[in-house]
C-alpha cells in the first residue's frame, strides 16, 4: 500500500493543502510538497494511514502530518473531504469519527506503531471505543472531541522535541494548576527531530469560549445606546477581573513548575531588538504600516530606556487572547499552550516576560470592542462606547491580576506594557494580513492609538 499512497499524495498534496484552514502557508506559493513517510496505523476497512509530508514555501521547509482514510464503500458524508476521488478513495481520515475512535483506543491501550507511540498519562483511565468528531472552530490544529470527556489535539505543523502545549500542561497539572483542562494521554514521534503528533485532554463540556462571552457583552452595549458600560445587563468587567485573577495564577504555577528569575541588566534590550526585527518583517509586507514606523520604534526605544527592575523572566502562554479562554462553572482555564503559530519554535518554548501575555489579553479586550465596528461607516457615538468597554475591561483585568500575582499590578510597568502592546498589534497586523484583510484596520486603528 506505501507506494500508492506516497504518489497519490504527490500527486494531490500541492492542490489539496492551501484549502486546508490548518495549513499556516497559505500567504506563499509552495515550492515542493512531498510525502516523506507513511505509517499504515490500521490495515482493514476502513484504513487509517498516517503521512508525514515535507513542505517547500521561500526556501523554508515545514513538516506537516496528514491522516488518510479509505473506504471500500465511503459514506456520502464523507464526499466533501476527498483527497483523492480516483482509483481507492482517500479522504481526510478526522472527518471518519469511527476511524478517530481508532485513535483513542490507541491511546487507552498504549498501542505503537513503528516510530509512533500513543501514551496515556499514569493516572488516568479512559473509556474506550467513543467517537471522534472534530471542532468546528477555526483553528491551526485540528481537534477531535470524544463523547463529553475528551478533547484530542492533533498538531499539524509539526516543531521538533516535545510540543510545548504538552510540555506546559503537564508541568502546570504537577503542580495542581485549577486553570486548565487535564492532560490525559498524548501521541508520540520517535523518527527524526522527535515531534508530539497529538494532546488528548479532559474536555471542558460546560466552557463558554470567553471570545464569545466578550462580544456578546459589546453587542449588548453597542444595543443600547443611552446606557454605559456599567448599566448594561451583559458588563462582562466582573469576568474579566476573574479572568485576570485567573491569569495571573496560572503565571503563579508556572513559576512554580518550572522557574523564574528576574530580568538581568540590559536583558530586555534583546526583547526590543526582536520587536524591532518582527516590525521589519511586517512593514515589508503591509504598506499601510509606513506612516506609523517611526513612532511604532519611538515606543520600542522608551522600553529599552526604561527602569525594568522587577521584571521577571518565566515560561508564559505565548499567545494569550480571549478565544483561549474557556468559562467553565468552576472558574476560568487557560488552552493552547502553543505560543503564536507564526513564530518559531525556539522563540516559542523560550521564557519571557509575563507582561507578554498581560498584553496579549489587553489587545484581545481592544479587539473585542472594536471588531463589531468593521465594514460599518464610521460613528463618532459607537467608536466613544468601544473605547468606553475597551478601558473598562483592560481595568477590571489588571485589578484582577495586580490581586493575585505576586509580580504585582502591570501597570506599574506601564512603558515595557505598552511596546509589549505595540509589538502584538504589529502582530496582527501581518496575521489579520494573511488570514482575515477585512480585519486588518482593527490592529493598524490600534497601533495608532498607541503609538499616537
Ligand atoms: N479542554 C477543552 N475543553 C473544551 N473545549 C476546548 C478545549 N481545548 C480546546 N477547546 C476548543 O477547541 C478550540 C481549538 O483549540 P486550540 O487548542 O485553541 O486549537 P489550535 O491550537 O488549533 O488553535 C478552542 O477554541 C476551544 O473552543
Ligand atoms: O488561536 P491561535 O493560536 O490560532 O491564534 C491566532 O489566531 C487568533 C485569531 O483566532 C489571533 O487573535 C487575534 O484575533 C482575536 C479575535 O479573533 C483577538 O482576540 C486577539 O487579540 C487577536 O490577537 C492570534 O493573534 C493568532 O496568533
Amino acid at each position: 500500500m506505501t507506494q500508492p499512497v506516497l504518489r497519490m499524495l504527490a500527486d494531490e498534496l500541492p492542490k489539496w493543502l492551501p484549502h486546508q484552514r490548518w495549513f499556516g502557508g497559505k500567504d506563499r506559493p509552495i515550492t515542493e510538497a512531498r510525502p516523506v513517510r507513511v505509517i499504515t496505523l490500521r490495515d482493514r476497512d476502513p484504513l487509517l494511514v498516517h503521512a508525514l509530508v515535507d513542505v517547500v514555501q521561500d526556501d523554508r521547509k515545514s513538516v506537516y502530518q496528514v491522516l488518510l482514510g479509505s473506504r471500500e464503500d465511503p459514506p456520502e458524508y464523507l464526499a466533501g473531504v476527498w483527497i483523492d476521488s480516483e482509483g481507492r478513495h482517500w479522504y481526510e481520515a478526522t472527518a471518519d469519527p469511527d476511524l478517530m475512535t481508532c485513535l483513542l483506543n490507541a491511546i487507552a491501550e498504549e498501542e505503537s506503531a513503528g516510530p509512533i507511540g500513543f501514551h496515556r498519562e499514569n493516572d488516568v483511565d479512559l473509556d474506550e471505543n467513543l467517537r471522534g468528531r472534530t471542532v468546528t472552530s477555526e483553528q491551526s490544529n485540528t481537534s477531535l472531541i470524544y463523547g463529553t470527556q475528551y478533547i484530542l489535539k492533533l498538531f499539524r505543523k509539526l516543531t521538533a522535541g516535545p510540543n510545548p502545549d504538552l510540555r506546559i500542561h503537564r508541568a502546570l497539572h504537577s503542580v495542581g494548576c485549577e486553570h486548565i483542562a487535564q492532560p490525559l494521554g498524548w501521541i508520540s514521534d520517535d523518527d527524526g527531530d522527535k515531534p508530539t503528533l497529538g494532546m488528548l485532554q479532559q474536555f471542558l463540556a460546560d466552557a463558554a469560549d470567553g471570545w464569545a462571552m466578550a462580544t456578546t457583552s459589546v453587542r449588548d452595549l453597542m444595543a443600547e445606546a443611552d446606557l454605559h458600560a456599567d448599566e448594561v445587563g451583559g458588563d462582562f468587567a466582573g469576568e474579566a477581573h476573574r479572568l485576570g485573577a485567573a491569569v495571573a495564577a496560572v503565571h503563579a504555577d508556572l513559576a512554580r513548575a518550572l522557574d523564574s528569575r528576574q530580568a538581568e541588566p540590559g536583558e530586555l534590550d534583546a526583547a526590543v531588538d526582536t520587536m524591532h526585527r518582527r516590525l521589519d518583517t511586517v512593514l515589508s509586507s503591509v504598506p499601510e504600516l509606513a506612516p506609523r514606523e517611526e513612532a511604532i520604534r519611538g515606543v520600542f526605544e522608551q522600553a529599552r530606556g526604561a527602569a525594568n527592575e522587577g521584571v521577571t523572566i518565566q515560561h508564559v502562554h505565548g499567545d494569550l487572547h480571549l478565544g483561549q479562554v474557556l468559562r467553565t462553572v468552576h472558574g476560568w482555564a487557560l488552552i493552547d499552550f502553543e505560543g503564536e503559530p507564526a513564530a518559531p519554535a525556539e522563540e516559542r518554548g523560550a521564557p519571557r516576560s509575563p507582561l507578554r501575555d498581560v498584553a496579549g489579553m489587553l489587545r484581545s479586550f481592544d479587539y473585542a470592542a472594536h471588531q463589531l465596528l468593521v465594514g460599518q461607516p464610521e460613528d463618532h457615538q459607537l467608536a466613544v462606547r468601544a473605547r468606553e468597554w475597551s478601558n473598562r475591561n483592560r481595568g477590571a483585568f489588571c485589578d484582577g491580576y495586580a490581586e493575585v500575582s505576586p509580580n504585582g499590578d502591570p501597570r506599574d510597568h506601564e512603558v515595557l506594557l505598552r511596546a509589549l502592546e505595540l509589538d502584538k498589534a504589529v502582530y496582527e497586523v501581518a496575521y489579520e494580513q494573511a488570514n482575515r484583510p477585512d480585519w486588518l484596520q482593527i490592529p493598524l486603528a490600534s497601533i495608532s492609538r498607541i503609538a499616537s
